[in-house]
């Protein structure tokens, strides 16, 4: 994923330099290495690519027949489905899911130890209506509004797709406010100048969620009714926005509940500074790995989290097993 990520910096190398030297992109695939990217040179000895053989291997599987993939393969007479969009349809999972989501958990986490303040309203509100012996759940968020608020901000402050992901096009000429567009003019959404405007978000880099807690004087109005733009706009608007949405109030809420998180200390027991601006390059970003401690809370609540912990390990019992591909050697010939 970090590869992904390195590729994905505009202008910096190839293959997004293509956009720079369009005429390059004309050479036949075969003769052209910088149009390779993270792709296999040569088609696979197997027959197919990485993710349409994981596919396919989960589909030949036993029971789990909720599993995704297996879905896939049920719809793909009905949809005249490829091998590759096969590939597509479960690599962008990953491709798109995992880098944006643990890049937007760490984001979290240096949010938390950057701003401790912001953690104590958190705390009071998870005591109040969760308290120390379960974890927060779903059935939880509508009596959490300032956690709600939280991964608001955490969305806001430093959105992973920092230009709006990947770039759009326009399929004819456009108009904007009396601009031309021309048709096939390389467009994006500047998410970190929207998200930094101090109209609606004054002091932007300050880490802030009051700013999304209804009636607080810190609120401003937004357009659009979640109050920022992080999953991108129109039909190709992230497909996986509800799950992610899902997926990091559960962790943010759930951290919070279960740690303190405070600066490490280095040798000298003096605390170590975090640098909110030490980022990644990329289309898609991610702080710089930074020292912090993360602590339970209370015994008790330690002694939830390994109750929980342990309940969770035997659910996904059912899920263990090995697959028999590895990225890092399904291309070589044996
Ligand atoms: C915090 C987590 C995430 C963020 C911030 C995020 C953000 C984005 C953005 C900005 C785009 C581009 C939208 C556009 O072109 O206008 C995008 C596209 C996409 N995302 Fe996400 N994403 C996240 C997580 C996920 C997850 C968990 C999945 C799936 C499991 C996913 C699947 C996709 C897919 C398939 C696309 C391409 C959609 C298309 O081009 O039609 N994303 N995402």
């Amino acid at each position: 994923m970090h590869r992904a990520a390195d590729l994905n910096v505009p202008g910096k190398s190839f293959p997004m330099l293509l956009e720079t030297f369009p005429l390059l992109a004309k050479v036949p695939t075969k003769y052209a290495p910088w149009k390779h990217g993270l792709g296999a040179k040569k088609g696979s000895h197997r027959g197919h690519d990485f993710f349409y053989s994981l596919a396919a291997e989960a589909n030949a599987n036993e029971g789990h027949d909720e599993c995704y993939s297996k879905h896939i393969f049920k719809e793909q007479a009905k949809f005249g489905l490829r091998p590759q969009e096969i590939s597509a349809l479960t690599g962008n999972l990953f491709g798109a899911g995992s880098d944006t989501s643990s890049s937007t958990l760490i984001t979290a986490v240096l949010a938390m130890r950057a701003f401790p303040e912001t953690l104590i309203p958190a705390w009071e509100e998870l005591d109040r209506v969760v308290g120390p012996d379960r974890s927060p759940t779903f059935d939880d968020d509508a009596d959490l509004p300032y956690m709600r608020a939280f991964v608001k901000e955490v969305f806001r402050w430093r959105s992973v797709a920092i230009i709006g992901g990947q770039p759009h096009a326009p399929i004819q000429d456009d108009y904007y406010k009396g601009w031309l567009i021309p048709k096939l003019t390389w467009v994006q959404g500047n998410v970190w100048a929207i998200h930094h405007h101090d109209r609606e978000f004054p002091e932007p880099d300050r880490f802030n969620p009051m700013r999304f807690v209804k009636d607080s004087p810190d609120a401003r109005p937004f357009p659009g009714e979640r109050g920022y733009m992080t999953f991108g706009w129109g039909r190709r608007v992230c497909s996986g926005q509800a799950l992610a949405e899902q997926g990091t109030w559960l962790t943010v809420a759930r951290l919070i509940w279960g740690f303190k998180i405070e600066a490490a200390l280095d040798a000298d027991k003096k605390p170590i500074p975090v640098d909110i601006n030490n980022y990644t390059n990329g289309l898609n970003w991610r702080p710089q790995p930074f020292k912090v401690s993360i602590t339970p809370r209370s015994e008790r609540i330690r002694q939830a989290i390994v109750r929980e912990g342990e309940q969770a390990l035997a659910n996904l019992a059912q899920y263990e097993g090995e697959t028999q591909y590895r990225m890092s050697t399904f291309y070589k010939k044996p």
